[in-house]
């Protein structure tokens, strides 16, 4: 299923060679940004960091270090196995360590001798607390009692394996990879609270997309805060892509001129960066509306992705914002960042129990290789080694 990729001709960097009539229709100038530094040597995650659904024959070599996930589209070089082992393997160790608070405390559940009712009422009270819901919690703790009858165990420490199996099992119908390339350009809007982690991850999705050659254009669509718009040109000038900015002015406005030049430079991928709100703030809810409408008139068919942010230390309030914000937008795709340290973890069974909306990339710390595709199995298992 995801052995297709799109056939793209190989086009020089865009930002040098935008045709002038093109760049003029814009109505927005674009800043083209200048070559900066590489932050890594490679990206660590590849190809597997998306799907791109047309042609496999003619698809792009892998880059020596893509990852290995259940979302990977293509086999890797035989040459290249061991360092993409290696970057997943590296990868795993970092979910396990910001995953560990969340972990320990459901982990202490099954040091004990015996599988109880005391064993089960423990591991409820650890799971709430770890902010996995009461649906969620009450589902695993079913399935997870089925699981230890059919197989017979008699050892709580095996009833820990039976609970990452039953975790998984959860968690599966979030893991899906991100398609690229289905439209010309793929259209995506990012969206969330304040400070969730939206510029940080479109800058680590940039250059993900740009380390593989697809040229990517940025809309600053924060046009209130300065700083976002900084924030958001550093990273266009890093992996050297355009962006469209504006002070001041109609975020919409911003969005729509970005997706008509993106379209006009035939541009593989529009990320549209939207200024952080709460979903209480009702006209900054039906702002957002409006840039989805706004940007839809640019191009009929986009946006093809609308992307939640949820900084994934918040817990069940995160469940709330997927609620407020997929009723407002209709969400394609979940961004969960800020694993790290959390004792919320469970978050996520929370959301594939009640709004099962796919996790295209977790995080778990600022760096680029701290962002990564989600899969169910290495999460269930990183929490509960
Ligand atoms: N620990 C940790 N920090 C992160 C992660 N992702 C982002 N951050 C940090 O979170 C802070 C806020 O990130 P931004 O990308 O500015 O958030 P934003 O949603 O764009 O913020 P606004 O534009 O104010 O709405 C920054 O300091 C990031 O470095 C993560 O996975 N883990």
């Amino acid at each position: 299923m995801f052995s297709f990729f799109k056939k793209k001709p190989d086009l020089p960097n865009a930002a040098e060679t935008a045709p002038a009539a093109e760049a003029a229709q814009a109505p927005v100038p674009a800043t083209p940004a200048g070559p900066g530094p590489q932050d890594t040597p490679a990206a660590a995650a590849g190809t597997s960091w998306w799907r791109k659904p047309f042609g496999a024959k003619d698809a792009k070599p892998e880059p020596a270090t893509s990852s290995v996930t259940q979302n990977f589209v293509a086999a890797p070089e035989p040459t290249a196995k061991p360092e993409t082992e290696n970057a997943r393997q590296s990868w795993m160790e970092r979910l396990k360590a910001g995953l560990r608070k969340t972990g320990s405390s459901i982990a202490t559940v099954f040091t004990g001798t015996q599988i109880n009712d005391a064993l089960y009422e423990e591991l409820e009270d650890a799971l709430l607390m770890a902010d996995t819901g009461v649906k969620a919690t009450q589902h695993l703790l079913n399935d997870l009692k089925r699981r230890v009858k059919e197989t017979k165990t008699t050892e709580p420490a095996a009833v820990k394996a039976l609970l990452a199996d039953a975790l998984a099992d959860l968690l599966l119908p979030l893991e899906k990879p991100l398609t690229i390339g289905e439209h010309v350009p793929t259209v995506i809007m990012v969206a969330g609270v304040n400070g969730a982690g939206k510029t940080t991850s479109i800058g680590k999705l940039t250059k993900h997309l740009a380390d593989e050659g697809q040229t990517v254009l940025l809309a600053a669509a924060d046009t209130f805060r300065a700083a976002a718009r900084e924030q958001l040109g550093v990273w266009a000038n890093r992996n050297t892509v355009e962006i469209i900015s504006q002070e001041g002015g109609d975020p919409a406005a911003v969005s729509f001129d970005a997706v008509s030049a993106g379209k006009a430079r035939k541009k593989d991928v529009v990320l549209v960066d939207t200024a952080g709100r709460l979903p209480t703030q009702l006209h900054l809810m039906e702002e957002l509306k409006k840039i989805k409408r706004v940007v839809a008139k640019a191009e009929g068919s986009a946006p093809h992705e609308v992307l939640l942010v949820i900084d994934g230390n918040t817990g069940q309030n995160a469940l709330a914002q997927v609620r407020a914000f997929d009723d407002a937008l209709q969400l394609t795709g979940l961004i969960v960042t800020k694993l790290d340290g959390t004792a919320k973890g469970g978050v996520l069974a929370a959301i594939a129990q009640e709004r099962p909306i796919p996790v295209y990339f977790i995080g778990v710390g600022e760096k680029i290789e701290d962002l990564e595709t989600f899969s169910a199995r290495e999460f269930a298992q990183a929490l509960l080694s």
